[in-house]
């Protein structure tokens, strides 16, 4: 039975890392008398309060395949910043406000270096790093800062029922963290964007945004901690937070996020954090110097990256051991046999589908153009699509499908032209915007995100919500198997386990799950690019059929495909791209395959008659081959 609530991205495999924490407790408490009094378990929880409340943005960042760098020296610059200002104003909750701010500002600048300078954000925050360090000096002359109010001070001493403040606000900002990531839609959206970011990206997701939000909250974080320790240790050091990223790093890897991101879980980041805690209370009372704990951090962080490899590599075994092989279906499309008749459509069990007729223009695409760089991938765009009708757009390798398509998707922006839908005119800015005005879009680099579960995939972008307690918005996960299932059930698609990683299943049920996602009720246009190329003819018939099946709902359908077959099983109009220009567009029963292979590949002058050129037989038999 499918659980409720489904947990996001591939489930961590080391279990290993819980068993190190017991060890480690064990040997401590049997090695030191004074290790297991409630005192040194406060100690230890105030001290890994700070690792924690860090490690919630760490982990944010991770799970979306980021990380930064820079968090000691922002931990140094709010820590005097906010120092300057308890001391100067002796207003605390100014100081705290201050310091917040400055945490934020410092996410917000790592966030848009990492969104536009476009390289890895391990090298961004590693010189953001050196900045905030230096700034902390400058601000501070190198000098703590200290002469703070009580009412400050009591900030990060105040106790309730013996239980530190700062313990408090980590365990209930853990909790909110982890919960968030779990079970919000924007938590989702982090493991997709992690698991495959293109594919995020084109079913909707703001990727670059999102992003730079990450930092802002991880920045927002780094203020929580930095004011709280500053009031803790009554002033504030541009010494401060020195290795403090090795600390948090190392329990949220060891913690089972995964370093590539697109995993984890926040109770193995828990695991990890009590993990170096314990660990460096230990050190401590091994009388080890500063040095050795340095030596036996790194050590523990290369272990973790070490276990994070392995799991990795087991994780990819396991996935090629676990893949379905495709459908019994001897006879691959590309090698079929050609069809008696010279009729396509029999080959796919279609020909009997009623070629509707046509209702009002859903699309109409005009002159639309698009250069990259000195290459003109579309210079005339111009076509339409009306309800009910499969448009089927051929040509050769680099006409300009692709790029066509995702100008009318939303993924580029046309340098010229225009685009109407349902008769009106609309730009999109982003593949959501795309989405939101009805256009569903199957592209041709699967947009799918291997970590993710079947529902998980199917709904993102467009995620169920609701609220818990009538209060707490969250993902409605019930919801989301149950469209799942509908979809897939009418779409004659046999897949049962909704929480299944989308990376272990076959090309085929990969395909079927992101054509069902596009299959939602009421979308004005699908578009299928190139759907039915990976497949068998079995597999082939299914597409072929759901795409006939999303036109007779009503919808205009655009597919784009190399195989003439495909073509003149399902299409009820044809659209001939070459070199980026339209050059063929007429009803499918106005061509013959020879005319449209021809004119695919450029041998028929459009301008000139129409009507079969060549050797017909000869011709025919490639159309038939699907050449
Ligand atoms: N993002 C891009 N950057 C640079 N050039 C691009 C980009 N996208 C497409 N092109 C170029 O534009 C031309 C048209 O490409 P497009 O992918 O639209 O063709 P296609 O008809 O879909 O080809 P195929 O059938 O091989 O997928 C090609 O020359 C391609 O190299």
């Amino acid at each position: 039975m499918t659980r409720r609530y489904l947990v996001p991205g591939e489930p961590s495999r080391r279990t290993g890392l819980a068993l190190l924490c017991v060890v480690l407790v064990a040997y401590f408490g049997l090695s030191y008398d004074n290790f297991f009094t409630v005192s040194n378990g406060l100690t230890i929880l105030m001290n890994v309060s700070a690792i924690a409340i860090a490690a919630i943005g760490a982990m944010f960042l991770v799970v979306s395949g980021n990380v930064d760098l820079s968090i000691g020296g922002q931990y140094a610059l709010i820590s005097v910043v906010t120092a300057q200002f308890a001391k100067n104003s002796g207003n605390v909750w100014l100081a705290v406000f201050i310091g917040l701010l400055t945490g934020t500002i410092l996410g917000l600048v790592n966030g848009i270096l990492v969104k536009y300078m476009k390289i890895s954000p391990l090298i961004v925050t590693l010189g953001t790093m050196a900045v905030f360090k230096g700034l902390a000096y400058l601000v501070s002359s190198g000098k703590s800062v200290f002469g703070f109010s009580d009412a400050f001070i009591f900030l990060g001493r105040a106790r309730i029922n013996t239980v530190p403040l700062p313990v408090i606000i980590a365990a209930v900002l853990f909790v909110i963290g982890g919960f968030w990531l779990l079970r919000s839609a924007t938590g989702l959206r982090l493991f997709a964007i992690g698991g495959n970011q293109q594919a995020a990206r084109l079913t909707g997701v703001d990727v670059d945004w999102l992003v730079v939000k990450l930092y802002v909250v991880n920045g927002l974080l780094m203020g929580v901690v930095a004011v709280l320790t500053t009031a803790r240790l009554g002033s504030g050091t541009p010494q401060i937070g020195t290795s403090f990223e090795l600390d948090v790093l190392t329990a949220v890897i060891l913690g089972g996020v995964g370093f590539a991101g697109g995993s984890g879980h926040p109770a193995g980041v828990f695991v990890g954090v009590a993990t170096i805690g314990i660990l460096s209370s230990g050190l401590i009372f091994a009388g080890l110097e500063d040095w050795w704990q340095q030596i036996s951090k790194g050590l523990v962080l290369l272990l973790a990256l070490g276990a994070d490899q392995i799991a990795e590599h087991r994780r990819a075994r396991s996935v090629r051991k676990d893949a379905p092989i495709e459908a019994a279906d001897p006879t691959p499309v590309a090698a079929g046999p050609p069809s008696a008749s010279g009729s396509a459509e029999d080959e796919y069990g279609l020909g009997d589908a009623a070629r509707r007729t046509p209702g009002e223009v859903v699309l109409r695409a005009s002159g639309l153009a698009r250069r990259f760089g000195s290459v003109f991938a579309l210079r005339n765009g111009t076509f339409e699509v009306r309800a009910g009708q499969v448009v089927c757009i051929v040509g050769d390798n680099g006409a300009g499908k692709s790029t066509l398509i995702k100008l009318i998707s939303g993924v580029h922006r046309p340098d010229a032209g225009t685009i109407a839908l349902d008769g009106e005119p609309v730009e999109f800015g982003g593949p959501i915007d795309a989405r939101r005005a009805g256009i569903e879009t199957v592209h041709q680099d699967l947009a799918v995100c291997p970590n993710l579960g079947v529902a998980h995939n199917l709904i993102l972008g467009d995620e169920p919500r609701r609220r818990m307690f009538g209060v707490i918005p969250v993902r409605d996960d019930a919801a989301a198997i149950a469209r799942t299932r509908d979809r897939l059930a009418s779409l004659g698609i046999a897949l049962t386990d909704m929480n299944r990683s989308v990376g272990r299943l076959s090309g085929g049920q990969r395909q079927s799950v992101s054509i069902a996602r596009a299959m939602k009720e009421g979308v004005k246009l699908v578009i299928l690019d190139e759907p039915t190329a990976a497949l068998g003819v079995t597999q082939t018939r299914n597409v072929l059929r759901i795409a006939r099946q999303a036109a007779d709902n009503g919808a205009g359908v655009i597919l784009i495909s190399h195989d003439i077959r495909t073509v003149f099983a399902t299409a009820d109009r044809v659209v001939v791209l070459r070199l980026g220009e339209v050059v063929y567009d007429d009803e499918i029963g106005n061509v013959t395959h020879t005319r449209l292979l021809h004119l695919m590949a450029g041998l028929e002058d459009v301008r000139g008659p129409s009507g079969p050129v060549g050797d017909e037989a000869a011709l025919d038999a490639a159309a038939a081959k699907g050449n």
